[in-house]
């Protein structure tokens, strides 16, 4: 995770961040160079806020004799005090007004162009997360990847007007300013800058202070987030096992950590601003005393001393936020680094140089040596060889953990082997893009899950732009039409969050529907049955049946006895195939998968009489 930064430490990473975005920004040149020149417009009116005062000052309120300076405008001199007063108190208002509507627009045009950079970037790293492979989503906490596409992009986006306008803007104004103090009276200038150092050393020096809690506090806001979405995530199983206050204490107990150190950063930022009022007060009280005494002596107007003390508030005032400032763009720093080391992330499994969309498979499928491990230094999958004909069927069975759903994920290449290699029809999967390859090949798994929009979508998401025809039919062929009908708005029932409003095996019909419009030719079912009641686990098989019908399948159960008929079965144990052959062969073998039927068939038989004898 990218670590929080100073603000100057920062810049580098700032610079890298505006480059890396760069095209995205150059898409919103023309309201960029609009706001830009808007602040411009803005920083000039500022400056000359306090003219119209000085002029009333040295034109209209005092005698003549005052006028010592050439800082007058001489053609007023041509009017009467009165209607010099007018114009100037006109004036005042009209730069008051162009000044408001100057930082309306570069504000407004700053804000539609960041939306706009964000909304792309946002975009792209949706995209992006969707696309990395299943090696790094086991990895990744889900929390974490949500908070960098809305947290950290909303924190980016925001901080080009909170912080970033307002920094550039007050910066221009403070070198504006001091270039006009200096062509006033450079004396007078020169006691004004002389406070600079101080303040900087005393910004710089809070702004560590402020950003090092800052730091642990946003450590502590990610993890938090991270453990609400896992805890929101597996409610059920946190209700089940009754640990609701067991995580509510955790949560609290952070919770309130993440509040002190936030009234930790309020009380250095108050501390700072206070401390800025003072080196103000002094500065100004230092331009007085020696400004007072050149006005005495003939050498500068009260009106020159006006703004001189005008611009010392105007100029240095809203830089008591610069840590404010500089902190929120040092966060935001943070959150740039941390989408662009998401983005940045290559998935393992993707599409090779040269790869091309597959042609419709036949379904030969063989693996050839295959040796795969998640770790390196654990392997799972050694050395296995075995062909599939087309339509036929394969059940891979064996003991919990030897390897079953790993080989089914190197077919769908969610991860691809260390040594050997998956073909179809002949050719390595390698060879074909990830999309052709994937959508020809339908999957029902265990534990299906749904989406929460309707049924008519779920099952249209096996093949998008299905027709209601092509979504029925599949419906039917599933077993799951009449159930679909009694539901409320029957194909429109919205269905909840992964299926929730379902039974299991409801969801497993849907899914199968899912499977079955895609219309592929090999067909994966990882544990379809399991955890159904009988009833429906008699409609799950018979529609698993219709739906693998011709197809090449790759069936893993635990319960021998639904794939006694397969065309072949593997018995995968530590990662290898002991046994391959029909039920006939390996019951012939009295290998490993004999004894496993048998002592499936000799329990079941054994439950007949106690089932018989039940009420
Ligand atoms: N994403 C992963 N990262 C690391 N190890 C994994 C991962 N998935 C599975 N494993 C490990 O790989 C081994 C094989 O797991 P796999 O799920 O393929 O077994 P299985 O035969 O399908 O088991 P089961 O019948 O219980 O579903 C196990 O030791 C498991 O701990």
């Amino acid at each position: 995770m990218a670590k929080r930064k100073s603000f100057t430490a920062s810049l580098p990473s700032l610079q890298s961040i505006t480059y890396r975005f760069w095209p995205h920004i150059c898409k919103q040149s023309h309201l960029l160079i609009g706001a830009f020149f808007a602040l411009l417009a803005e920083t000039g009116l500022r400056l000359l806020g306090p003219w119209p005062l000085k002029l009333m000052f040295d034109r209209v309120i005092l005698p003549t004799g005052f006028n010592v300076h050439g800082h007058n405008i001489e053609a007023l001199a041509e009017f009467s005090p009165l209607l010099v007063l007018t114009i100037l108190a006109a004036a005042l208002v009209v730069i008051s007004v162009g000044q408001g509507t100057a930082a309306y627009f570069s504000t407004v045009g700053m804000a539609v162009a960041a939306t706009h950079v964000m909304a792309d970037i946002r975009s792209q790293l949706y995209n992006h997360i969707q696309a990395l492979s299943l090696s790094f989503h086991t990895q990744a906490k889900s929390g974490d990847l949500i908070t960098r596409v809305t947290y950290d992009i909303e924190r980016l986006r925001e901080v080009t007007v909170v912080a970033a306008l307002p920094l550039v803007t007050h910066f221009l104004t403070l070198i504006g300013m001091v270039g006009v103090m200096f062509w006033i009276n450079w004396e007078l200038a020169l006691i004004a800058i002389a406070v600079l150092p101080f303040f900087i050393l005393t910004t710089t020096t809070m702004s560590k202070k402020i950003h090092k809690v800052a730091r642990t506090q946003r450590k502590r806001e990610g993890a938090m987030a991270a453990s609400a979405a896992e805890a929101i995530g597996a409610i059920k199983v946190v209700q089940a096992l009754s640990l609701q206050d067991f995580l509510g204490k955790t949560f609290a107990k952070n919770n309130r950590k993440s509040l002190k150190e936030s009234a930790e950063t309020q009380r250095l930022r108050a501390g700072q601003e206070r401390l800025v009022e003072a080196l103000v007060a002094i500065v100004q009280a230092l331009v007085l005393w020696r400004g007072v005494q050149l006005v005495l002596a003939g050498s500068a107007t009260p009106g020159d001393l006006l703004v001189f003390i005008t611009y010392l508030k105007v100029a240095f005032k809203p830089m008591r936020q610069l840590a404010k400032y500089t902190g929120q763009i040092a966060k935001a720093v943070a959150s740039g680094e941390r989408v662009i080391a998401l983005l940045d992330t290559v998935p393992d499994v993707r599409d090779l140089k040269g790869a091309k969309s597959a042609p419709a498979f036949r379904g030969d499928v063989r693996c050839q040596n295959v040796t795969f491990a998640y770790d390196p230094e654990k392997g799972i999958l050694r050395n296995l060889t075995f062909a599939a004909k087309p339509g036929e069927q394969i059940a891979i069975v064996g003991p919990s953990g030897g390897g079953k759903s790993t080989l089914i994920s190197l077919l769908l290449r969610f991860y691809d082997p260390i040594e050997g290699g998956v073909h179809i029809d002949g050719h390595d999967l390698r060879e074909y893009t990830l999309t052709s390859l994937r959508q020809q090949i339908s999957i029902v798994l265990q534990d299906s899950v749904l989406f929460a929009t309707s049924v008519r979508d779920n099952i249209a998401y096996g093949a998008l732009g299905a027709s209601n025809v092509e979504i029925e039919a599949a419906a039917r062929l599933a077993n799951a039409h009449d159930f679909i009908m009694e539901l409320p708005q029957g194909y429109d029932t919205i269905l909840g969050e992964r299926g929730a409003t379902l039974s299991g095996g409801q969801r497993q019909r849907i899914a199968i529907a899912r499977a079955a419009i895609r219309k592929a030719p090999i067909v994966i079912l990882d544990e379809p049955t399991s955890g159904l009641d009988s009833t429906n686990e008699a409609l799950v098989s018979d529609a698993l049946n219709r739906l693998t019908q011709g197809k090449t399948s790759f069936w893993i159960s635990h319960n021998l006895s639904t794939v006694r008929h397969a065309d072949q079965i593997l018995y995968i144990e530590h990662g290898r195939i002991l046994e391959q052959g029909t039920h006939g062969q390996l019951m012939a073998q009295a290998g490993r998968y004999a004894q496993m039927y048998r002592l499936q068939s000799g329990s079941y038989l054994s439950d007949l009489p106690a089932r018989s004898h039940a009420p």
